[in-house]
């Protein structure tokens, strides 16, 4: 089998939004004088798809979340030209093609997220030849359903806080997370706010439901070394990002203070970014995403030395490329999964793009062993809700 085409389209949402209220999720922006709409950065309203075309008519599908137009413009005129005329069962030997080509600026970040999108594809695509579901050609199924943790609770009122955390125990999930709205510039009184949303969402959810609490870089060392004997009570499950990826000292000082285990690597990269965080027990929770770190084939990697270090791995986002992961490796025990809504910080766009996501029942997702591929496909009910750039 060859490739014959490499066709990557930018969906850019214009569609109906849902406007983040202040404080809504704290994050990397917030400790500059000027941050202006600081969640705009980190809101996700465009996607890029890779479809690879083959000589046998099989097309495989990936994709990439970030700085969409940039991911495509890579993809176009240096990642194609690579993997054009090659054989997509050479994944490993393809992957070291675009990640040494592009050696000079590809490392880490939207380089290596388009290489992401490429890889992903090329997954699908072998899954489709064998007729076999991707984490089949990963190693099968390790677990009989994925668990998996609803994700969202963005900082609101207490009580809409409270309300929504009651809507996942009726749904049946036995762990959530939650974001913190405050941080370092916000004082006493910010300090006090975290506490308490955290304390308004156990009260609800009990001490046997298990609680994650996201920073989303929002924080930073010394802030977080004054929260975290103060939320210790609360037994988190973990505590999310709590400064930004490239502190990773800050990361393995904070991983030894308290009791709470300390996780992140959304933003991290390859298998080289985490043998780093590994080595210096930095995260004791892995949250790489797939479709950024390297795709398929350096996840796995990860999934391999992570479970040397005895460290879990639950990918950040959830979503087809990252449950195929978590269910073919014991590293794995769980997954994150973004509950269905109005578009509002865009990890849910995915739902309006692609079709195939399994909905969780009970808490659990499952994986259907007779889907080729990694059982995703374009939806095109909301086509005319995007402005598409081929
Ligand atoms: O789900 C996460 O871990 C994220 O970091 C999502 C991001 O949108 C911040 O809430
Ligand atoms: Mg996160």
């Amino acid at each position: 089998m060859k490739i014959t085409k490499v066709r990557a389209r930018v969906f850019e949402w214009k569609g109906h939004t849902v406007t983040p209220t202040p404080h809504f999720c704290s994050n990397a922006m917030d400790e500059l004088w000027d941050k202006g709409d600081s969640m705009g950065t980190f809101r996700f309203h465009g996607w890029t798809t890779v479809e690879i075309e083959t000589d046998t008519g099989l097309v495989g599908l990936g994709n990439v979340a970030l700085a969409p137009r940039i991911a495509k413009a890579i993809i176009d005129q240096y990642l194609a030209p690579l993997v054009i005329g090659q054989d997509p069962f050479d994944y490993e030997y393809l992957w070291q093609r675009m990640y040494r080509a592009t050696h000079a600026w590809g490392r880490k970040g939207i380089g290596m997220a388009a290489i992401s999108g490429v890889d992903i594809a090329i997954w699908d695509l072998m899954g489709k030849a064998v007729n076999q579901p991707v984490f089949k050609l990963l190693g099968g199924r390790t677990k009989e359903k994925i668990p998996c943790y609803a994700s969202k609770l963005y900082r609101t009122d207490l009580k809409s806080m409270q309300q929504e955390a009651q809507s996942y125990l009726d749904q049946g999930f036995k762990a959530m997370k939650m974001r913190f709205g405050y941080g370092p510039k916000d004082g006493p009184d910010g300090m006090r706010e975290n506490l308490r949303s955290v304390a308004a969402v156990r009260e609800v959810i009990g001490e046997d439901i298990d609680l994650m609490l996201e920073c989303y870089m929002g924080w930073n060392l010394e802030y977080a070394k004054r929260m975290l004997p103060r939320l210790e009570r609360f037994q988190p499950r973990w505590l999310e990002e709590p400064v930004i990826a490239d502190d990773i000292d800050g990361y393995a000082e904070l991983n030894q203070l308290t009791s709470i285990p300390i996780s992140g690597g959304e933003h991290e990269f390859t298998h080289y970014g985490f043998r780093q965080l590994l080595e210096k027990r930095a995260v004791s929770v892995i949250q790489y995403d797939t479709n950024r770190v390297g795709g398929i084939t350096a996840a796995r990697k990860i999934n391999a030395i992570a479970e040397s270090f005895s460290v879990p791995v639950i990918p950040h986002a959830g979503q087809m490329h990252n449950y195929h992961l978590t269910m073919s490796t014991l590293a794995s025990p769980m997954s994150e999964f973004f509950p269905v809504h109005d578009v509002e910080i865009g990890n849910e766009l995915f739902y309006y793009l692609f079709e195939g996501d399994p909905e969780p029942v009970n808490g659990f997702l499952d994986l259907d062993d007779d889907t080729p591929g990694l059982g995703l496909s374009l939806n095109e009910r909301y086509f005319d809700q995007f402005t598409i750039i081929e």
